[in-house]
């Protein structure tokens, strides 16, 4: 099986390690058999169709579903032995919508300066080291002219990259993006997608793991990909060997070409095809 490369900086330490994960919910395996290895400091994704299981994968991997079956180490703790409220720390979720809104009258800087201490609220002393931190990361970002501006006020592509900023301020060992594109017009996504990938060239970055539905939305730093089908892994391995047209155009029930450029991919459907999509050659 084909591993993501790891970073020079901490090349003999697994960030994610699951061997045999398996989620059983209504009388079905919404996760089944999935063995994967993600050396630290690298930018791997997890890619799949609606309903394929990566948000579940994602809950398993944060520690907020207990996997049927299973071995789950993150940051070199196993589940069943470690503190996961302690694990947590170590760790960040991003997600454009979520449990974790922040206050909408919260300035960008005062939202990105709550990643000092995971809440969402300024319900701590935050430290001038937390603010300039934050402020550093606003910056890397592109959000260098939105410092006091109210969250509510930014765009959505400003909020992800917002709060992107506020998951590094403590510099996580492990950030998890799940569908930070979503619902992005085109040049938001891309910003998006800057962002990842300079936030991956920071001194010693944290691991990244990044959820999606589009292969057009990979940085080029992403170095190994899984790519998930019903649950199960369809393949996992560098990109090049993984995002292949016949692979794909079978995960996703849909006749593709995919394509590359500069380092990144692109599918490309013929409208030639629309046709047998719409007649049951498709997902109904
Ligand atoms: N608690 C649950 N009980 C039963 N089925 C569930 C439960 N949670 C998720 N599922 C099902 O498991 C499958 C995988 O869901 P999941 O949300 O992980 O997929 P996904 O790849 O993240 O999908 P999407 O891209 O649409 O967000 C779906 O068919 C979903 O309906």
């Amino acid at each position: 099986m084909d591993q993501a490369d790891a970073r020079p900086s901490r090349p003999d330490s697994l960030a994610i390690r699951t061997q045999n994960v398996g989620v059983y919910r209504q009388g079905r395996w919404i996760l089944k058999d999935v063995d994967w290895s993600v050396p630290s400091g690298a930018c791997v994704a997890v890619l799949g169709p609606n309903g394929s299981g990566k948000s579940t994968l994602t809950r398993v991997i944060s520690g907020y579903l207990w996997p049927t079956v299973g071995e789950v180490s993150v940051l070199g703790e196993a589940f069943g032995s470690v503190n996961l409220h302690d694990l947590r720390e170590s760790l960040r979720l991003v997600q454009p919508t979520g449990l974790a809104e922040p206050d909408p009258e919260m300035t960008a800087l005062e939202v990105a300066t709550t990643g000092a201490f995971g809440t969402v609220g300024l319900y701590r002393e935050t430290t001038p080291h937390d603010r300039a931190e934050a402020e550093r990361l606003l910056e890397t970002v592109g959000l260098h002219a939105a410092l006091r501006t109210p969250y509510m006020s930014l765009s959505s592509g400003e909020r992800i990259r917002c709060l992107m900023a506020r998951a590094m301020v403590r510099k996580p060992r492990l950030l998890l993006l799940d569908e930070p594109t979503s619902g992005l017009d085109l040049l938001a996504r891309e910003q998006v997608l800057a962002t990842i990938q300079s936030l991956h060239q920071e001194a010693d970055p944290p691991t990244v793991v990044l959820i999606t539905h589009h292969l057009e939305e990979l940085p080029p730093a992403v170095s190994h990909v899984m790519v998930l089908q019903d649950g199960r892994v369809a393949a996992q391995g560098d990109p090049e060997s993984v995002l292949r047209s016949d692979l794909l155009s079978d995960v996703y029930q849909c006749p593709l070409e995919v394509v590359r450029a500069d380092g990144r991919y692109y599918s490309r459907v013929s409208p030639g095809a629309w046709a047998s999509l719409l007649s049951g050659g498709a997902r109904a």
